[in-house]
């Protein structure tokens, strides 16, 4: 019998084949290939049993697992998201705060100075506490309070202290539509 008319053709469509499908793996990431050592099964919600999708190990290796988002969290990491948090809780603070919202302000110094996920930060905070207690009457009292005691912690890190006066300039409120994320509050309500 002489060669099959059709049999270049379908070695062509056959090696395009294969080369879309090895692109496409390689933009997803995933690869469909057969069960072998180097592949684990990756298919939880399917009920089809006969498709199992793989994942190839080796796309899983070079995953970034411990980049710079995802990594363990460093002290200085931990200090300035701390830092920002408490000055943009100064910066949002109330005029005229309530009782409570006072009382809140030294309850979170304390709970900080006992819970801070850095056991020397929050000892030495707790004396910083101790000799600088909270002043939170108004937003004005506690943004230059909590300056004066970030201040305390710069120096004895050797670090810049930095101008109070400058500190609305760089702590501003959230940019929230229609103030929805100002702290409200007069020392009326209580
Ligand atoms: C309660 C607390 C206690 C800490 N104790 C220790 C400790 O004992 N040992 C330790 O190694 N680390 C400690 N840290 C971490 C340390 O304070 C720094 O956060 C960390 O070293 C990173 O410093 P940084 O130079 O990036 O700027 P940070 O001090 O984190 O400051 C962040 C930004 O705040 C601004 N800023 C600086 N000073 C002031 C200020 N006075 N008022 C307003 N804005 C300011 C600057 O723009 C600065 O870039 C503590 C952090 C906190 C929150």
């Amino acid at each position: 019998m002489g060669e099959n008319p059709w049999q270049p053709l379908l070695q062509t469509f056959e090696k395009l084949s294969n080369c879309v499908q090895t692109h496409l793996s390689n933009f997803i990431s995933v690869k469909t290939t057969p069960r072998s050592s180097s592949t684990i099964q990756n298919n939880p919600i399917s009920s089809d049993s006969s498709a199992p999708v793989t994942t190839n190990i080796s796309t899983l290796q070079k995953l970034p697992l411990k980049d710079k988002s995802t990594g363990p969290v460093t002290k200085e990491d931990l200090g300035k998201a701390t830092w920002t948090f408490l000055h943009t809780l100064a910066a949002q603070y109330p005029e005229k705060p309530t009782r409570q919202q006072k009382k809140d302000v030294k309850e979170l110094m304390a709970i900080l100075s006992r819970m801070y996920p850095c056991r020397e930060c929050a000892d030495h905070f707790k004396d910083i506490l101790r000799s600088n207690p909270p002043q939170a009457s108004s937003q004005e009292e506690f943004s230059q309070w909590l300056c004066h005691v970030h201040n305390t912690v710069n120096r004895s890190l050797g670090k810049l202290v930095f101008p109070c006066e400058r500190v609305d300039a760089r702590w501003g409120k959230l940019e929230c539509e229609q103030k929805s994320c100002d702290l409200h509050g007069t020392s009326m309500d209580f």
